[in-house]
């Protein structure tokens, strides 16, 4: 993905590109990402080992954030390696400077005090780096590092509470490379959430590893500056090195070398299907046996959602071929099954795919054509009862993380939204874009119909519809258009010009 976000990395050089600053610019460039580097040391090492490390002085540090700040300002600013406590003193006044410029920058500590093949990196002090914790948005250390930070042995999430109560940070991923586990693990604990969540992946039988801590960070990194979620951060980021992982093992070109030296990722995003779960939360979804029966694609181009059975008569009537009835004000039960048995009655009639929104158990007794639901319904509805009863589902999807939790039951149709600004619903999360909704659209490469949802427009119908999705969904953009019959007739105008194509 492109934008014009600049990301910072502070750190070592490391000769053989395995490690450090010139791998974290790799990384940027792989990943499409703006970025600069400052030095805090030169170092002579590879994947075997360090020889010696020459830290630069707190002086010239200092000249390469004037430097580059007039080029422009971070977004992110990514910290690995520091030499010393006179370098963390001029970074730590730059974050100061940087954040009173711009608040919401995000810095990023991947605490590197030593090498992985061996070699001392750092003579950091525990305050200094106390004080840089409390100083970072998050913190990604690897066990060996949290360790040695906290003085302690444990692991998993008591290793991260150990880390917080003797470090402030806002928010950590521990790695879990070196947890020793059959599984590499990474759970992500954050300040302002209840549990954890984490990502697992199996242990692959590699040996170019020289690196993975310092991939991982940049590729996180990256995705943090393109605006996602920490959740889809992590989770992407790890996907990313699984993949690397395995291209550098298989690359001989880079045999002996210890790091992937080819750049490059072709084809990147593929969709990698790493097992994650939230602690305090419903997890995921029991996987179903079977997957939900499949929707007819031609019809489902365009997608009214409507919140009343007057509104759902009237589109049918138009031609119509999928709606959804999406009642928020129902009290009365009656006059709900009501509403539910008229609309699945008008589907029958027509011929059309008619969706219930959240009522599942009526729209089962009711026979209805299908349900949609959203993320938080995953935990409550009884997904079976409704599979069994052979109602296709249509899931909300916000992020990539849900967009996988979503294809463990695998539904008829993903939608994925807001796409813009609505008026319609509270939103909890931000406005997608089009950038993003394209990225989700290549991250679910055709596994299942999707439909774009949120603020959509007439005239934003065909840039959403550019980015491959099945469908579009519109409430006010119908409901609210003072010619109704007009607004379908133009809606249905650049989606039939859109599948001629
Ligand atoms: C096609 C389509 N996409 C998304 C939604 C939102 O559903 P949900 O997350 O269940 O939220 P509510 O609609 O219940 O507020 C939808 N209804 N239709
Ligand atoms: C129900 C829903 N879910 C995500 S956005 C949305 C509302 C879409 O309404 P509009 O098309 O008027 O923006
Ligand atoms: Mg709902």
């Amino acid at each position: 993905m492109n934008n014009e976000t600049v990301i910072w990395t502070i750190g070592g050089l490391d000769p053989s590109n395995g490690a450090g600053i010139s791998r974290d610019l790799a990384v940027f460039q792989n990943l499409q990402q703006r970025g600069y580097s400052l030095c805090t040391a030169v170092t002579a090492q590879n994947h075997m080992g360090v020889s010696c490390v020459q830290p630069v002085k707190a002086d010239v540090l200092n000249q390469q954030f004037q430097a580059l700040l007039e080029l422009s300002s971070p977004s992110v600013i990514k910290i690995s390696m520091i030499a010393d406590d006179a370098q963390a003193t001029v970074i730590a006044h730059w974050l100061e400077k940087l954040r009173q410029q711009n608040p919401q920058l995000f810095v990023v500590y991947d605490p590197v005090l030593s090498a992985s093949a061996g070699g001392q990196l750092s003579t950091l002090s525990g305050d200094a780096i106390a004080a840089l914790c409390a100083n970072c948005d998050l913190l990604c250390p690897n066990y060996h590092e949290a360790q040695a930070l906290t003085e302690s042995q444990k692991g998993g999430v008591e290793l991260i509470h150990e880390l917080n109560q003797k470090l402030d940070a806002r928010a950590v991923v521990l790695k879990g490379g070196h947890s020793g586990c059959e599984a590499v693990e990474d759970l992500l604990w954050q300040h302002n959430r209840a549990g954890t969540f984490s990502v697992k992946a199996s242990r692959l039988a590699v040996s170019k590893t020289h690196g993975t801590g310092c991939t991982f960070a940049a590729a996180l990194s990256v995705f943090v500056a393109q605006n996602f979620e920490l959740e889809d951060a992590l989770y992407l980021a790890k996907c990313y090195v699984f993949e690397a992982l395995q291209q550098a093992e298989n690359n001989v070109r880079s045999a002996g070398n210890g790091p992937w030296h080819t750049l490059g990722l072709p084809g990147w995003p593929k969709h990698r299907q790493l097992d994650f779960a939230f602690s305090e939360q419903a997890g995921l979804p029991a996987e179903l046996a079977a997957p939900f029966p499949s929707i007819d694609r031609e019809k489902f181009r365009f997608y009214p959602v409507l919140d009343s059975i007057d509104w759902v008569r009237w589109a049918l009537g138009q031609g119509v071929k999928t709606v959804q009835l999406r009642l928020k004000d129902a009290s009365d039960e009656q006059q709900l099954r009501q509403h539910i048995r008229t609309a699945v009655k008008l589907g029958r009639r027509y011929d059309a795919q008619v969706f219930i929104n959240d009522y599942w158990a009526l729209a089962i007794e009711e026979g209805a054509y299908g349900v949609h639901l959203g993320q938080e319904d995953l935990a409550s509805a009884d997904l079976n009862a409704i599979a069994a009863a052979g109602l296709r589902l249509g899931l909300s999807t916000h992020s990539i993380v849900e967009i996988e939790r979503a294809c463990r039951v695998q539904p008829s149709y993903i939608a994925l939204g807001h796409i813009f600004p609505t008026q319609t619903k509270d939103m909890p999360s931000q406005p997608q874009g089009l950038t993003k909704l394209g990225f989700y659209q290549q991250w679910l490469a055709d596994r299942f119909p999707t439909v774009a949802i949120g603020g959509i427009s007439l005239q934003r119908a065909k840039p959403v519809l550019a980015q491959g999705v099945s469908s579009i969904a519109v409430v006010t953009a119908l409901t609210k258009a003072s010619k109704p019959g007009e607004a379908l007739q133009q809606f249905n105008g650049v989606v039939n010009e859109h599948f001629s194509q």
